[in-house]
């Protein structure tokens, strides 16, 4: 039986349409297509068709018999925001080195001296996929709580190949049973192993030889991401384990100047990334090559709040042609949020974004930066029926009032999964 869903009367239907083939540049991040008083007709998951309701009742007459219907008089409808930079699947928590953080303790300090992302790397060694499991499952509930129905998810607290192995395997089994969308990558260089600082080539081979082929034989990743950072991978090391990727058919993804400036973003430009990401200390250069190379810049506003550092120059990168996507960066270090509309609030407010371009980043564009832009991130026919409706009654009010979540309804696939703001 075919299963349909009509959302009708939205004060605000903001559909995104019209940048399915490429991501949206420059001015064209600020066109959000919009329909007031919008209707979007979803069935067997698909959207059918967005238009007025008389329109749609012209047209499909009595396909809409009998089908669910869902009022948003008041209210703003999206598509389901996506989330496009996680490391969703990890154990524990590390609210004590917050605390070393706020007297003093740089981040980098921390995980030079065995704790950071060490630390999440042994909680997630020594948990069982079960466990792994059922704590990312409850992450998954909160996004879907908080709007977004697709995540990028990365391995990388595992740094061996059996750990690397389950973290992948963790994130296939959500993406199996749980309703929201998973994209993965694979993240074995996220740091060198304490016991190797001192000399990391071996780890790097390995991560070259021996993770990269197993991933992509067992198809557990569609990306392959690298921690270039000075004191993690140098751009050498990075280089040679994003072209290893590629040859495994794993496009390169790469956390780039985050600390420092250190040419990641000239490198992402170089191999033909799919997003840099990060970003915070970018070079000019490494913009201007992001821009001519079409490299999705995707912003985490919530690390440099978190971190208390300098944010990313996005309103640079935009008028200099990068597109730019937003995520939380969601994971227990350096951005313990799920927050994406949180970031958006971050992305006006500390990076000169406007609220146009805050909606853009964290639909359409976030879904070219995991490559799911045929298929998400706009309200458009033959897309999945992938929607959220929030409680506001135009969509400045999503970047303006902050700390607060205004969802009210979120339908993945056509299915309402949160209703009233409660998950279902
Ligand atoms: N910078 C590297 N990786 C993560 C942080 C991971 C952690 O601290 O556990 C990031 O994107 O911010
Ligand atoms: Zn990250």
């Amino acid at each position: 039986m075919t299963q349909s869903l009509f959302i009708k009367n939205a004060a605000q239907l903001i559909t995104m349409a019209g940048h399915s083939n490429n991501p949206a540049v420059k001015e064209a991040m600020s066109e959000l297509n919009i329909l007031e008083n919008g209707s979007v007709f979803i069935q067997d998951g698909k959207v059918v068709a967005v238009g007025s309701e008389s329109d749609l009742r012209k047209t499909y007459g009595s396909r809409l018999e009998g089908t669910e219907e869902i009022d948003a008089t008041g209210k703003v409808v999206t598509p389901g925001l996506i989330d496009p930079h996680t490391h969703l699947v990890h154990a524990g928590t590390r609210e004590n080195e917050y605390a070393m953080r706020l007297k003093g303790k740089t981040y980098m300090d921390i995980m030079e001296s065995g704790g950071g992302i060490h630390a999440t790397t042994r909680a997630t060694q020594e948990a069982d996929e079960d466990q792994l499991y059922e704590e990312s499952s409850k992450r998954l509930d909160k996004f879907f709580e908080h709007g977004v129905t697709t995540v990028e998810a990365k391995s990388g607290y595992g740094l061996t190949l059996e750990h690397e192995l389950k973290q992948l395997r963790v994130a296939k089994r959500l993406n199996e049973t749980h309703d929201i969308d998973i994209v993965s990558t694979f993240m074995g260089a996220h740091a060198v192993p304490m016991d190797e600082k001192e000399n990391p080539e071996p780890f790097v081979t390995r991560v070259i030889e021996e993770m990269i082929p197993e991933v992509a034989k067992q198809e557990l990743a569609t990306f392959n991401d690298v921690f270039c950072e000075r004191g993690v991978f140098t751009p050498d090391q990075s280089r040679r384990i994003l072209e290893a990727g590629k040859k495994h058919g794993l496009i390169p993804k790469i956390h780039a100047d985050e600390i420092e400036p250190y040419a990641g973003a000239e490198l992402a430009a170089e191999v033909g990334a799919i997003s840099a990401d990060h970003l915070l200390r970018a070079s000019d250069e490494g913009i201007k090559a992001m821009a001519e190379k079409g490299v999705v810049g995707v912003l985490l506003p919530g690390t440099a709040f978190f971190l208390m550092a300098e944010f990313a120059r996005a309103r640079n990168m935009i008028d200099s042609g990068v597109p730019v996507a937003l995520s939380t960066d969601a994971n227990p270090g350096s951005s313990p949020t799920i927050s994406l509309p949180f970031i958006m609030n971050l992305g006006c407010l500390m990076m000169g974004m406007t609220p146009e371009e805050v909606l853009t980043a964290t639909t359409i564009n976030a879904a070219h930066a995991i490559g799911v832009a045929k298929e998400a991130g706009s309200l458009e026919e033959g897309k999945r029926g992938d929607v959220t409706i929030w409680d506001v009654p135009n969509y400045l009010v999503l970047s303006y009032q902050y700390g607060m979540n205004h969802v009210d309804t979120v339908v993945k696939s056509g299915k309402a999964v949160v209703v009233g703001g409660q998950l279902q």
